[in-house]
């Protein structure tokens, strides 16, 4: 029937009910039927329950607002789930010109998006300037020059936080750890107050807010903890020098639990980082959150059906319509989702790798699986709601599957099925 050995995470939006597996008050069998396989299925119900634990926690016992989120939209940016977002209260965290587009088609405020990222062009710099954006973190001295000469172009002020390698190791995969020194990511922990010294000398720069983010899916406090040390040791000195920070942005990062991985909840997670700003007395500080995974991943499914049952030499293989094209985590990092068949047959279950049709070995979702399955029958990936569309790309000219947002029960199609004919029809031949 499942993945019995590997535990499932524990999911809001998606719900099993006498054999059968619902998003909401939906079979996902009859979503499937309506709008086919590979699909990416969402549960509003799950994202808002995420987003409003964080805001719970973000407000303290009188009402005052301890700190704001602003969603990390990499994770998942289809426009209708940063809308929910939105209406919800969020700003938004980008990382490049596109994301930037995203949050003002959608009517976001300016003054809510925070701009990150290593390699900004100078066009992204200007576009962020020209739309008002709260803050673009630097993320290093060649780019803050950057900024300034476009700030000087368009004759504007850039306001600017640096982001802080803090060199802390977030014990995670090393391909999603972004804070250590040997990372492509943020300003070395020795350079940053020579450059906000620089910052503050430049003509168009604003110094508004300091910056660090250290990786993704963390499951302990503990990195958090020795990060915000080292970035608050860091404000005390530059007031001590007389730059003056107003934003403090702690990044995002939180994990969730994709099988047996015990993360602290949104709760505890963010009393446990307010609380220590309060205790070393910087709560006046402006605090950012740029959650994005904690908010999106366990909200969303990727329903894929059993096209062959493979009896192999060594392995059972089951294959599957979906593929690394559609979940690209598992063949980048190994990463473990959990797979559930959406209808419980009474059958004789085996242990199958389930592996997509691309043309690649890495090509796989899961890996020795107990699944009861025939042709034909649906199967859906947990945890998929962030890093999963996303990251998906057209290899082996597939197009990328429809999206849906599921709401109590009604569904919506977010994001249309692509259709073949659109993946080359911007390419041209010789004409001879
Ligand atoms: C700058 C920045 N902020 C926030 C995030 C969101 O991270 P997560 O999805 O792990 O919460 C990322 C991604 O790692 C990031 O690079
Ligand atoms: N894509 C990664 C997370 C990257 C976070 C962005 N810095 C994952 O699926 O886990």
């Amino acid at each position: 029937m499942t993945s019995k050995a590997i535990p499932l995470p524990q999911l809001s939006g998606f719900t099993e009910r006498e054999g059968a597996w619902y998003a909401e008050e939906i079979p996902l069998a009859d979503l499937a039927k309506e709008f086919g396989t590979p699909l990416y299925v969402y549960s509003k119900k799950a994202l808002t329950e995420a987003y409003q634990a964080y805001d719970k926690a973000c407000t303290d016992q009188q009402g005052k607002r301890r700190a704001r989120v602003h969603y990390a939209m990499k994770a998942n940016s289809n426009l209708a789930v940063i809308d929910c977002f939105k209406k919800l209260g969020a700003g938004f965290d980008l990382v490049s010109g596109g994301e930037l587009a995203r949050a003002l088609a959608i009517g976001a405020d300016p003054k809510s998006l925070v701009f990150a990222g290593v390699g900004k062009s100078a066009t992204e710099i200007a576009s962020a300037l020209q739309a008002g954006v709260k803050c673009i973190n630097v993320e290093s001295i060649a780019e803050l020059h950057n900024i300034n000469r476009v700030a000087s172009k368009l004759n504007c002020r850039a306001p600017i936080s640096l982001r802080v390698n803090p060199d802390v190791d977030a014990q995670t995969h090393p391909y999603i750890s972004t804070g250590l020194k040997g990372n492509k990511f943020g300003i070395a922990y020795h350079e940053v107050l020579k450059t906000y010294r620089e910052a503050s000398q430049l003509p168009q720069i604003d110094v508004v807010g300091i910056d660090c983010h250290i990786g993704s899916q963390i499951t302990t406090t503990a990195p958090y903890l020795d990060a915000l040390d080292k970035v608050l040791d860091l404000v005390e000195n530059l007031k001590r020098e007389g730059i003056v920070i107003h934003h403090l942005d702690l990044g995002g990062g939180l994990g969730i639990s994709y099988s047996d991985e015990t993360p602290p909840d949104i709760t505890e997670f963010t009393n446990t980082l307010l609380n220590h700003v309060a205790n070393r007395g910087f709560a006046h500080l402006d605090i950012v959150l740029e959650p994005g995974r904690s908010l999106v991943g366990n909200a969303g499914v990727l329903l894929t059906t059993v096209e062959y049952l493979k009896p192999g030499v060594e392995k059972n293989f089951c294959i599957v319509d979906a593929a690394m094209t559609e979940l690209m985590r598992p063949a980048l990092y190994e990463a473990h989702h959990g797979i559930v068949a959406a209808q419980t047959k009474e059958l004789k279950s085996s242990t199958y790798d389930v592996v997509g049709p691309v043309c690649e070995s890495g090509d796989w979702l899961g890996r020795d699986r107990i699944l009861s399955v025939e042709e034909g029958d649906l199967l859906a990936i947990l945890s998929a709601g962030a890093y999963g569309f996303v990251m998906a790309s057209n290899y082996n000219t597939r197009p990328k599957p429809a999206e849906i947002m599921v709401d109590g029960k009604n569904a919506y199609v977010i994001r249309a099925r692509e259709k073949t004919a659109d993946l080359f029809a911007s390419e041209t031949i010789l004409p001879n």
